[in-house]
């Protein structure tokens, strides 16, 4: 990636914390300097070949991925005998999700109904869009604050530990008012003609990630005793998340990460990932690394579910770690519910030995918390929490 900086200093644009106030050039020399500055522009087609990493991918030495992470057991869940309607494979199905859910919220799910055919497209397809040349891809640029489009390290968001990726995310809309091509419709409106069947590709990927999602919040309702509807009515509708992760090879691995230690502040995540590996979960105080397996799909909790269980279900730290040699993919859907749907447990997950552990809350001041206020790692549902018990106190 090359970078083009000002002469005497590189946009370092910094991260709007809720305490800081937005930055605003104070006198005439710091206008100057402003209107000098030139947004930093990444093209991961140069820097995947730069021995010399820049220093806003160097990360902290007590973060830098270490050489070599233990493989993770995660339980492989077999979704066919539920999916076939076969209930005590369901019960069995959801007590497995359950022991997962309290012990680190990841597992894998195998005979989960996604056409293989379907799931090789979308990696496919990826490598059209991400081999683009720079300017092709940013005609779909994330508009600043927008938690959509194509971004390439984040430059203009984030001023150091800058995650070694070129991302496109784009929204996926469950909600039956909503139009049923709004993924194929956002490739033909940024990308024109010659993406529409990329579009649907996806639009299809991510009607079948909906459905298996759905199929998912059922038996977290059935593992946590509140009904198999609870949660799948409550993400009827829904109005998600799907990402394109696209790492390229880097020549120090060893100095960068690929996407920083985070927990999803989202609800449930599906992600599939190519056969390089790179994925890896903080687990019993160290980091363990979870081995690529083409048939399934893995799935983790995040910070609002987390809050939907009152604390049961754990939102877990994970990260992605690069490589010297080859590229990495990964397919990231992320179930959101409707923005404005009141993130609150059912009453039979709240009592005097579970009182409730999060403010009500709703997705889309969550969504914007990340976007325009605090970079998400593994404290955002407490720092949100927090923020929010303080604007109601104002
Ligand atoms: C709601 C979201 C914000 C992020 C994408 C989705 C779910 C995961 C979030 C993220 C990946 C967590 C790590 C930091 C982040 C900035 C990133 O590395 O991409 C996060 C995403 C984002 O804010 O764009
Ligand atoms: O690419 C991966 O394996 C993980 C990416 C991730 O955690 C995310 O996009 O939230
Ligand atoms: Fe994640």
């Amino acid at each position: 990636m090359t970078i083009y900086c000002t002469a005497n200093a590189t946009v370092t644009r910094g991260l709007l914390s809720p305490q800081q106030p937005p930055i605003s050039p104070s006198s005439e020399r710091d206008r100057k300097d402003e209107l000098l500055q030139q947004p930093l522009e990444f093209d991961g087609a140069v820097l995947r070949h730069q021995p010399n990493i820049p220093t806003q991918f160097v990360w902290p030495d007590d973060e830098k991925p270490t050489p070599e992470a233990p493989e993770l057991d995660v339980p492989v869940i077999n979704l066919g005998g539920f999916l076939s309607g076969d209930p005590v494979a369901a019960m069995e199905a959801s007590e497995l999700v359950g022991k997962a859910c309290e012990k680190h919220g990841f597992f894998l799910v195998v005979n989960h109904g996604v056409d293989r055919r379907l799931i090789a497209d979308a990696h496919s397809y990826m490598d059209l869009f991400f081999n683009m040349p720079l300017q092709g891809k940013q005609s779909a640029q994330r508009k600043p604050g927008e938690h959509t489009g194509y971004a390439s390290s984040f430059t203009g968001r984030f001023s150091s530990k800058l995650p070694w990726k070129e991302t496109l995310s784009f929204r996926y809309s469950a909600d039956v008012q909503s139009p049923n091509n709004l993924v194929e419709d956002y490739f033909l409106t940024f990308l024109g003609e010659q993406f529409r069947q990329l579009g649907r590709v996806y639009q299809e990927y991510c009607e079948a990630m909906n459905k298996l999602s759905l199929g998912i919040m059922e038996l977290l309702g059935m593992s946590l005793g509140v009904g198999r509807t609870h949660f799948r009515q409550f993400f009827e509708g829904n109005d998600s998340i799907m990402r394109l992760n696209y790492y390229p090879p880097c020549q120090k691995p060893h100095l960068t990460l690929g996407t920083g230690p985070h927990c999803d502040p989202t609800s449930l995540t599906i992600l599939h990932q190519d056969q390089v590996g790179g994925l890896q979960v903080f687990v019993e105080e160290e980091w363990r690394c979870i081995s690529p397996h083409s048939e399934a799909f893995v799935i983790n909790i995040g910070d609002t579910f987390m809050a939907l269980s009152n604390g049961r279900y754990k939102s877990c730290l994970h990260r992605a770690v690069v490589n010297r040699d080859s590229p990495r993919k990964s397919l990231a859907f992320f179930l959101c519910p409707q923005s404005e749907k009141v993130v609150r447990p059912p009453v039979g997950l709240v009592d005097k030995d579970h009182p409730r552990k999060y403010p009500d809350f709703t997705w889309s001041s969550l969504l914007e918390f990340t976007q325009k206020h605090y970079r998400a790692d593994r404290k955002t549902l407490a720092v949100f929490s927090q923020w929010v018990q303080e604007e109601e106190n104002k």
